[in-house]
């Protein structure tokens, strides 16, 4: 990196992620179908933010914005202070079945994320064993990921996607396909290890009790074509506890979320969107 890299990242100010007024639209004429509608929304650097929305509301053709997997119609994305519109490489993303490479081993899939940030292979190496260690799974270095179960592949898959050199993570309903009872092992996980490693976070979930408990806020989508209905700071200290689902602010702000969502489609046909 040359100094004026440097300079750019200081004046670029502290935002890992703006998503400025950003439309998306597919098909034409009369199947025109508008998905998101003049978007905006940031995400601090080390910001844990999450997105509920309505199902079918935009939620993965955002993230596929903000990936650059798919260019907007208008509007911008900026991340880490530079314009990254259409641009892909810039997040490190984790979907919702486990991304490992199924012909690399569990420690395997590690290093390679080490190595892509720059780590030599011995180093990749050593760290990747001493993270296994970490998450519990060292007994899994030689083992391929077909072999862990669901929750296990995701923690490997989280713990590949903290390491990469991107700062800036997307999870999409990272815990979907896991039960109940892993699911809440699995929050209580990424928290502990997440509140050790700050990253630049947007996850979306359907969940808002996950989002509550995971974020430092919570973004609140309205019906397609999406646009931002409400955020909330999340007024819990971390570190985050199990106990903390029974406060009287968690509780409140859980009611309100819900009751946003399902008037969502009522502020849509309020907004004329009704017949687009
Ligand atoms: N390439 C595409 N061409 C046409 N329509 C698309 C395309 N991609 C997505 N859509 C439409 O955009 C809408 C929003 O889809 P998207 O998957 O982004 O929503 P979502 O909020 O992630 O949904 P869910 O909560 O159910 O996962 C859907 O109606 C979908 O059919």
């Amino acid at each position: 990196m040359n100094h004026t890299d440097d300079v750019q990242r200081t004046v670029a100010g502290s935002e890992a992620l703006e998503v400025k007024s950003v439309s998306k639209s597919f098909g034409k004429g009369a199947a025109l179908k508008e998905i998101l509608g003049g978007l905006s929304l940031t995400v601090g650097e080390g910001e844990f933010v999450s997105i509920v929305g309505p199902s079918g509301s935009g939620k993965t053709t955002l993230f596929q914005v903000i990936g650059g997997l798919e260019r907007p119609t208008s509007g911008e994305i900026w991340i880490n202070g530079r314009q990254a519109t259409g641009q892909t490489g810039h997040i490190s993303y984790m979907p919702q079945q486990s991304s490992l490479l199924p012909w690399r081993t569990v420690a395997g899939n590690i290093e390679l994320s080490l190595t892509i940030a720059g780590l030599d292979r011995n180093e990749a190496k050593r760290s990747a064993a001493e993270w296994l260690r970490r998450i519990g799974l060292e007994e899994y270095a030689k083992s391929y990921p077909h072999v862990l179960s669901g929750g296990m592949q995701q923690r490997v898959s989280f713990l590949r996607a903290l390491l990469s050199p991107q700062r800036l993570m997307l999870l999409d309903e990272p815990f979907g396909s896991l039960d109940a009872l892993t699911r809440l092992q699995m929050q209580k996980w990424l928290l502990s290890i997440w509140e050790e490693n700050r990253r630049s976070v947007l996850l979306v979930t359907h969940s808002i009790e996950e989002a509550l408990f995971l974020s430092d806020r919570v973004i609140v989508l309205s019906n397609s074509p999406a646009v931002v209905l409400e955020q909330f700071e999340v007024p819990l200290a971390r570190p985050r506890s199990e106990a903390m689902w029974t406060e009287p602010a968690f509780v409140a702000l859980k009611q309100r979320i819900y009751e946003l969502l399902q008037t969502g489609a009522g502020v849509k046909e309020e907004a004329g969107y009704a017949n687009r």
